[in-house]
């Protein structure tokens, strides 16, 4: 019976698992992790700028003197504000103070790599004078292109622009949520085509852009559209090769997103870590991201905001966290309507932008170390390096730093990534275990250790001479 039932148990296994394979045919344009330079250049940025900014920065979260503590840029939503009502706000959008040469320093001095602006978020406001609308910038006070000042300053300042657009669109009559008549469809056909000609459009007149994070995309009607996710994914790609884009833009012909319904990963990188974060190896599969609010969900410009707002600490550790898991972490800033930046993210700036500047090069280029997490912090390491780095954030109270390395391993050196804060010592206390004892050591922000391998036994860097 014990044999019986195991090989039924087993059949029954295998034929389930014959099952679940499903014939996807628009499923991944590209392979789950590419090799190109572009896609290279992508991971060592590892910390990148979110950036939304459009109407609802004017309102910032308050609609005929009412307060909604939503996220910003869902204001017209929250409020139930008739879209002829909302598009009026075009009309006062006049962001005088705008200084995208500013905003690029800001960035850099950060220390961002790269950043992310909504072309066009839910509300179908285009900071782009397109042909395809006349919901755009040029009907506006303002009436001048913001996206190709703002493209040409942060390439001067070294930074990689992605392009945030919007699938989901309040503004276009041919938008639908799901396709339930023939009307419907015959609108979301030329909703798609109004798509496509928009992102050919951004491509071609900002061609140094380096790939696009699309969003809005969980309506059935673009579920349903998973051949045209397909071919336009395919087509922006023959348009600007090495082009990148996010999990978020894809669905299969079956309706699955992110990752086809065989659980291969869509466009370039995992793209549904939205202000949260992973916590196990189990993400190092695939290329990802994640992306976070200051607060606890505003994206677009809020005048006041409630509750927790992060401090740079906690901020700094979740970017240390994505690097030790290999994924990029996009910190998100909403400009005011004029265009300046509010004071907390300016403090931003400053903070993580001095942290950075010591100890950044345990952020970029930097991936997961294949070392054993210890309650201390995060280990990264640039691939191919002898050298780890310790993120140290949260200190022992025994002021002792546990290193647990595989058995061929053994630590040869070890010191104070910059600026040494204090005298450390190193003790074995058991095979390929040691401790590296901090001493007295003072500080309010993570610090970083580098302690470099050795697959020979020396002396372990034991008996190091005291560093002076
Ligand atoms: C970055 C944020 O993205 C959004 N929506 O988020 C998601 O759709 N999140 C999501 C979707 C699928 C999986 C996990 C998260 C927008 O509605 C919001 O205004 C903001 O632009």
């Amino acid at each position: 019976n014990l044999i019986i039932s195991w090989i039924t148990l087993s059949l029954g296994a295998h034929t389930l698992y014959a099952q679940e394979k499903k014939e996807v045919q628009y499923g991944p344009v590209s392979p789950e992790k590419r090799t190109d330079p572009a896609m290279e250049k992508w991971r060592d940025n590892r910390f990148g700028q979110f950036i939304h900014w459009g109407l609802y920065a004017i309102p910032a979260g308050y609609w005929k003197g009412k307060y909604y503590k939503g996220a910003a840029e869902w204001l017209k939503s929250w409020a139930k504000v008739p879209m002829n009502e909302w598009a009026k706000l075009a009309e006062e959008f006049n962001p005088e103070q705008y200084d995208p040469e500013e905003w690029a320093s800001m960035a850099k001095q950060m220390g961002a790599r790269y950043v992310v602006l909504t072309t066009k978020h839910h509300e179908g406001f285009c900071l782009w004078p397109s042909q395809y609308t006349d919901f755009d910038i040029s009907n506006t006070p303002y009436q001048k292109d913001l996206l190709k000042p703002f493209v040409e300053a942060y390439n001067k300042a070294g930074i990689d622009v992605y392009f945030y657009y919007s699938v989901l669109d309040w503004y276009h009559p041919d938008w639908r949520y799901a396709l339930k008549s023939e009307e419907d469809k015959q609108a979301f056909e030329r909703f798609k085509t109004f798509t496509k000609n928009q992102l050919s459009e951004l491509i071609e007149r900002y061609p140094s852009v380096k790939g696009f994070w699309f969003d809005g995309t969980w309506d059935a009607s673009w579920k349903a559209s998973g051949q045209f996710s397909y071919e336009l994914e395919k087509h922006m790609k023959q348009l600007k090769p090495g082009l990148i884009i996010n999990s978020r833009m894809r669905a299969d012909e079956w309706g699955s997103r992110h990752f086809d319904s065989n659980g291969q990963m869509m466009g370039d990188y995992a793209s549904g870590w939205e202000r949260k974060l992973p916590t196990d190896t189990s993400v190092l599969h695939n290329d990802w991201e994640a992306c976070m609010t200051v607060p606890e969900n505003q994206w677009g410009y809020h005048k006041n905001w409630e509750g927790h707002v992060k401090t740079p600490t906690e901020l700094i550790e979740m970017m240390v966290r994505c690097t030790a898991l290999s994924g990029n972490f996009l910190l998100n800033f909403g400009p005011k309507e004029d265009g300046s930046i509010r004071e907390e993210e300016q403090l931003l700036v400053k903070e993580i932008g001095n942290w950075m500047e010591q100890y950044g090069n345990a952020i970029y280029n930097c991936a997961y170390a294949g070392l054993e997490k210890q309650d201390w912090g995060y280990f990264t390491r640039e691939p191919g390096s002898k050298t780890v780095n310790m993120v140290v954030c949260n200190i022992p109270v025994n002021k002792a730093l546990r290193i647990q390395l595989p058995k061929n391993l053994f630590i040869q050196h070890y010191e104070y990534m910059g600026k040494p804060l204090s005298k450390l010592t190193l003790e074995e206390i058991g095979k390929n275990e040691y401790f590296i004892h901090l001493g007295k050591v003072k500080t309010k922000q993570p610090f970083v250790i580098n302690i470099q391998l050795t697959s020979e036994k020396t002396d372990n860097g034991l008996y190091q001479k005291a560093k002076t």
